[in-house]
């Protein structure tokens, strides 16, 4: 059994980013300018949105937060994005979620320049990508297949189960594993709460992709011998024995499913930090993109 170790991979790929950012630098080029919009104060997003811009500072991007009360109105975060479409000084952006119940989340998600969607969540990008065209690939799903590759892992004709159908994992992973091209190639079965009998798809899968949310949810009689997992799942456990006052843990009972799995992912530390690091990847690909259209 082989950890697919997230946290080493998500480390190497910013080690990479940060060489190209000292070679644009080198070039008398800008370098690539993030930003994040968080409403609230939600624990979670603190702390994604927090080592996004850890990581950015360690790899020399620049970045931007944009920190707004949990009473900001709709027009007022509008009012936000239609700034940050208009800086030309941002490359990419992302509008962390979930937003307040007051806001409506698909308008604000429509409003984001498709250019500058470095979460690649607007219905422009999502389209392309499910036409293989260029876009940005939605950072979870991107670290996922980022993952698969850097450790070999051969997907072709290989039957991929995913668990949960959200539109920011399930979906975006289910297309990109079943694309044509080298790192894809495989049949997939998308899950969700309403698929009968689960189980007797998942005992049939080479690799599951478990995108639910549900702690101890993906046990040890519901895969076969061999199986990859990708354990997308991020759960905070209250626990007042932690210095954190929480735990996190994934969809999968690690300690059984391991024992059966040729390839897994831990939580935390495998599918995480994949995608801050594909997050700044896509950061980096838009200011290129912007320095191609300015040239
Ligand atoms: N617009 C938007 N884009 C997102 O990509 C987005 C979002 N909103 N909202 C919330 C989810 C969740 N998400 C995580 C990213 C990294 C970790 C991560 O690095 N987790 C660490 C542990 C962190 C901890 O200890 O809490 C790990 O798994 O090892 C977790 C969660 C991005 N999301």
């Amino acid at each position: 059994m082989e950890i697919l170790d997230g946290k080493k991979v998500s480390n190497q790929i910013k080690e990479e980013l940060a060489v190209e950012v000292a070679q644009m630098k080198a070039r008398g080029e800008k370098v690539p300018h993030l930003a994040a919009v968080l409403v609230g104060n939600d624990g979670a997003s603190l702390t994604y949105v927090g080592s996004k811009v850890r990581s950015c500072e360690k790899i020399g991007f620049e970045s931007t937060l944009i920190h707004l009360p949990e009473e900001t109105t709709e027009e007022e975060l509008l009012k936000q994005v239609e700034n940050l479409n208009k800086n030309t000084d941002i490359d990419g952006y992302i509008v962390q979620l979930p937003l307040p119940k007051h806001i409506d989340e698909q308008k604000v998600l429509m409003a984001v320049d498709p250019d500058k969607d470095v979460d690649g969540f607007h219905p422009a990008n999502f389209g392309k990508m499910a036409l293989d065209m260029e876009s940005f690939i939605p950072a979870t799903p991107f670290g996922i297949m980022e993952l698969l590759r850097r450790y070999n892992i051969d997907t072709e004709g290989k039957h991929a189960v995913v668990i949960g159908r959200s539109h920011i994992v399930g979906r975006p992973i289910s297309i990109l594993l079943s694309q044509k091209g080298k790192a894809a190639n495989a049949t997939v079965t998308l899950t969700h709460s309403r698929t009968k009998d689960l189980k007797a798809i998942t005992v049939q899968a080479d690799i599951i992709i478990s995108a639910l949310g549900v702690p101890n949810f993906l046990k040890e009689d519901m895969v076969k011998e061999g199986v990859v997992v990708i354990d997308v799942g991020i759960t905070r456990v209250p626990d007042e024995t932690r210095k954190r006052g929480y735990y996190i843990t994934g969809d999968v009972d690690f300690e059984n499913v391991s024992k059966k799995a040729s390839h897994i992912t831990p939580v935390p530390g495998g599918v995480g930090p994949m995608t801050i690091a594909m997050l700044l990847k896509n950061t980096l690909l838009a200011r290129e993109r912007h320095n191609a259209s300015n040239a």
